[in-house]
């Protein structure tokens, strides 16, 4: 059953689910990180368990869209790539130019999400990419799946370095759209640090309904506008 928010309700709710996200990435960060010893990793498992008892109270089945979501958009607050209130979104900020047709994420990527000693995880990079290629072609009218990735790692990605992730559309035919992306360094964008292209395809409407029928909501954000 879905949760209508006023609003004004959803606003204070989406400061919350900020700011409840934030604290919830310190958290994770400072787990991963921790070296205190195994008593006080006992009092933090409690601590835990009893955060999640007072977040259980009132769930969401799993399909179901988040109150703090705009489905039509697609805005997603618990996105794992740049959902705000995610525990694991590193999380990347986002910037729509449909004008040129692209997309610009800037992020720095903790240890959380560490792959070889020091490096980002390369799953990591592929999902970075993935995000901004899907998102360079529906910021210019053309949202679709994406249904194929690959990903080139042309030099390591280190851990705490500010990121800047670029994504763009570069052609369109019929539901099937091809964008292009690349990761590169804030303070060495001359250097490529990985790359990417997809093929994103818009689903049609009566498949899309048949695909997102568990979340009980018109979803439009992935479908086809033609
Ligand atoms: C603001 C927020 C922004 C959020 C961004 C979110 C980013 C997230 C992006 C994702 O991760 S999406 C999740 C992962 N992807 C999936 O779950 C997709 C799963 N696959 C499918 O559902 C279907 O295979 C798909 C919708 C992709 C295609 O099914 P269709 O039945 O619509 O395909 P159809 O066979 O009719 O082909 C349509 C066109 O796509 C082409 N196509 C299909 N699959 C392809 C493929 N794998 N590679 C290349 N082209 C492909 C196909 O050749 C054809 O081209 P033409 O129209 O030119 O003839």
């Amino acid at each position: 059953m879905a949760r209508e928010l006023t609003p004004e309700q959803r606003g204070v709710r989406r400061d919350a689910v900020a700011e409840l996200g934030q604290a919830l990435r310190d958290l994770v960060d400072a787990a991963v990180r921790t070296e205190v010893p195994p008593d006080r990793l006992a009092e933090a498992t409690r601590a835990a368990r009893d955060l999640t008892g007072l977040l259980s109270e009132d769930l969401r089945e799993v399909h179901e869209i988040a109150s703090v979501d705009d489905p039509a958009t697609g805005e997603r607050w618990y996105s794992p790539v740049y959902g705000p209130g995610s525990p694991v979104a590193p999380p990347m900020v986002v910037q729509d130019r449909p004008e040129e047709r692209r997309c610009v994420g800037r992020v720095t990527v903790g240890k959380q999400h560490e792959g070889p000693p020091g490096l980002v995880h390369g799953g990591v990079v592929a999902t970075l990419l993935d995000h901004v290629l899907a998102r360079s072609a529906r910021a210019a009218g053309h949202g679709g799946l994406t249904a194929s990735l690959t990903v080139s790692y042309r030099r390591p990605v280190h851990l705490g370095v500010p990121l800047v992730v670029t994504g763009e559309l570069v052609s369109v035919e019929g539901r099937r759209a091809t964008a292009t992306a690349r990761v590169v360094a804030e303070d060495a964008p001359e250097i490529t640090l990985a790359e990417g292209e997809a093929t994103l395809v818009a689903l049609r409407a009566d498949r899309a309904s048949e695909v997102f029928a568990r979340t009980g909501r018109d979803v439009g954000a992935w479908t086809s506008r033609g």
